[in-house]
């Protein structure tokens, strides 16, 4: 198994957001975790992360917790965070070759994945050259997104990777999910653009009042393929959803 998490349980004040999760996922996955707005994903998320203390649990990756290991089990670990933080006054190219130092990578190396990366996913290749502050929103996803895998970890995780992309950006990001997703790693994303889901995902969790409500396989859930992934998430969220045009009356006149 590549993620073991045992009892994680979060609260902020007295509002417990995660209770007592357990959850394994297992090399080869893309876990896909979906749930409403707050229901907990990033708060899940940026704990595997060590951005957030949780109030309790285990987290191990690889069989390492963050108490005996936490260099080796960060250098496991690449991330694009929901806010994704950059440092704004460097240009991309800037950015991304000091992750590569951050992660000790060979020059060469580094310099060799820096552009093919960037040619993967840059067409307006000047922009590079010019300071973050600058870019758009999904300018600076991209960066994000190359800085998350520059250093191949075997967990990868991604919190709305597909948000802010045009189309064509995003398509290129489903192809590299999927083939980034080998046997030895782990893809964990959070997301609710449940049609690039559909085209990454191997497993679903469906985060709700700090339990998952599901969490099993792609095929599962869609009750192989019956289903689209929105309908089977609308079924298991509101399944008696009675909310009327009526409500928004008020709009009309
Ligand atoms: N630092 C914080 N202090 C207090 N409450 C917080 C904090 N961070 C998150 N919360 C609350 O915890 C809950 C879960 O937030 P979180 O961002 O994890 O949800 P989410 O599922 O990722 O949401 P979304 O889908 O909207 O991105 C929300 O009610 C949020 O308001």
């Amino acid at each position: 198994m590549s993620i073991e998490i045992k009892g994680l349980s979060k609260a902020y004040g007295n509002k417990h957001v995660l209770q007592s999760l357990d959850i394994t996922i297992e090399q080869g996955q893309c876990y896909c975790l979906l749930g409403k707005n707050g229901v907990g994903k990033s708060t899940f998320l940026n704990s595997i992360l060590d951005l957030i203390k949780p109030d309790s649990g285990t987290i191990a990756l690889f069989g390492k917790d963050y108490l005996s290991n936490a260099l080796e089990v960060k250098q496991d670990l690449g991330a694009l965070c929901e806010d994704n933080p950059l440092i704004e006054e460097f240009t991309g190219l800037e950015y991304l070759n000091f992750v590569a130092k951050l992660y000790k990578l060979p020059e060469d190396e580094a310099q060799q994945r820096i552009n093919s990366l960037t040619n993967y996913f840059f067409s307006e290749r000047e922009s590079l050259h010019k300071n973050i502050a600058g870019y758009s929103t999904g300018m600076k996803k991209k960066v994000g997104i190359v800085a998350a895998i520059l250093h191949k970890p075997r967990v990868l995780i991604l919190d709305e990777p597909f948000t802010g992309l045009d189309p064509i950006a995003a398509q290129l990001l489903v192809k590299l999910i999927r083939n980034y997703s080998t046997p030895n790693r782990v893809v964990l994303i959070s997301s609710h653009d449940l049609n690039y889901v559909e085209r990454v995902a191997t497993h679903i969790g469906v985060l709700n009042d700090g339990q998952l409500m599901y969490n099993g396989s792609v095929q599962e859930f869609t009750m192989n393929g019956e289903a689209l992934i929105d309908q089977a998430l609308f079924q298991l969220l509101q399944p008696h959803h009675t909310t009327t045009d009526a409500d928004i009356d008020w709009m009309l006149n």
